[in-house]
């Protein structure tokens, strides 16, 4: 079986792949045009997809009816047309659980980095404007006590709500499509509405597996609800927020800051004037970037196209239903 391999992972999920018996191709560069990388997915058998800038939608399964099986190096699954993948019988694996804590970790990171202005601060000594002890100038805010607003409370969610509580003795509200009776036991966390959850978060951070229709969920509409001192974190993705707005309501301090690590379009327009607020800390979408996540994903990656290869289910499906369909 012929594994496409889009861009270079860790080497612990190529070594799996080869010592299976698949034959893997990785492109000589890296950034792949389209037609590159629609070529090379038309040569082979089976993709391991690196990244979410290719869209796995009907057009691409009408023109790579030779694709059997997709291992995303990714738990989100945004950028696949899974009814189609369904309808073809594709299975899509992904890679829950093992970037959930170091995912999680970034938005902890972020909700500190704009609580206590470290952004600002930071970009002060750099340009040699350290200045003198001023007991009233770059104040921050203490996190102690304070609500944690959670959208989408799974597995990122659920570590994330865990780690501010454990610190900062936080109050955990969260807003689901399903509610989670384990963090409500183990968090004593409340399922809120969304309304709610936007007008009493003093943090309010986004862990929802994105879908398209709730692009721009997050707009002037709620921003205004939305306390002053309140924080914004998004490490899910950046369809969810209107880029634009989140600005006007930083700029005209409608909320204290905002923490992203996921921006819309990514890369971010380094002239996006977001980036020149000092009440914002954007980080280049690296949530699961750690040696122990990254090898994880790779192994997982590897798994799922191995099992996949045997005629086994996939060990992390995105779409396990394609198991249950009449062939
Ligand atoms: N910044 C980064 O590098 C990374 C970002 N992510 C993003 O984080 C997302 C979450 O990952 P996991 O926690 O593993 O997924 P998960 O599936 O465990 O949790 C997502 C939660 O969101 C809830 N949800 C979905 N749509 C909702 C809606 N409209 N309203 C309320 N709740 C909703 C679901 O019920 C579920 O509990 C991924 O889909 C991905 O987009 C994941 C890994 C790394
Ligand atoms: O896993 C994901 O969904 C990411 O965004 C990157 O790891």
């Amino acid at each position: 079986m012929k594994v496409f391999v889009n861009k270079r992972i860790p080497e612990i999920g190529i070594h799996m792949l080869k010592d299976a018996g698949l034959e893997v191709f990785i492109p000589e560069h890296e950034n792949l045009s389209h037609d590159e990388w629609l070529s090379y997915c038309k040569s082979n058998d089976v993709i391991l997809s690196v990244g979410g800038e290719f869209k796995y939608d009907k057009d691409f399964f009408a023109e790579c009816p030779n694709i059997k099986a997709i291992a995303l190096y990714s738990v989100g699954f945004d950028h696949v047309d899974i009814q189609e993948a369904n309808h073809r019988h594709i299975p899509v694996g992904n890679t829950p659980d093992v970037l959930s804590r170091a995912t999680s970790d970034v938005a902890f990171l972020l909700m500190q980095s704009v609580a206590r202005r470290a952004s600002y601060n930071f970009e002060k000594v750099k340009s040699g404007n350290w200045g003198d002890f001023d007991p009233l100038h770059a104040l921050g805010q203490e996190l102690y006590g304070k609500t944690l607003g959670v959208f989408g409370l799974g597995r990122i969610g659920f570590e994330m709500a865990k780690k501010s509580q454990k610190a900062f003795d936080m109050n955990i509200i969260y807003h689901n499509r399903h509610q989670n009776k384990e963090a409500e036991e183990e968090l004593n966390a409340t399922y809120v509405s969304f309304e709610e959850l936007i007008a009493q978060s003093d943090v309010l951070s986004i862990h929802a597996n994105f879908r398209l229709e709730q692009k721009e969920l997050f707009n002037t509409s709620v921003f205004e609800k939305m306390k002053e001192n309140a924080i914004f974190i998004n490490t899910a993705r950046g369809g969810f927020h209107n880029q634009k707005d989140l600005y006007n309501a930083l700029a005209e301090k409608k909320i204290w800051g905002a923490g992203l690590d996921v921006t819309n379009p990514e890369p971010i327009f380094k002239e996006d004037p977001i980036l020149g607020l000092s009440n914002v800390c954007v980080l280049p979408h690296i949530g699961s970037a750690t040696i122990e996540a990254r090898n994880g994903m790779a192994k997982l990656a590897a798994e799922n196209l191995i099992a996949f290869s045997k005629g086994e289910k996939m060990p992390t499906c995105a779409n396990p239903e394609v198991y249950s369909q009449n062939s």
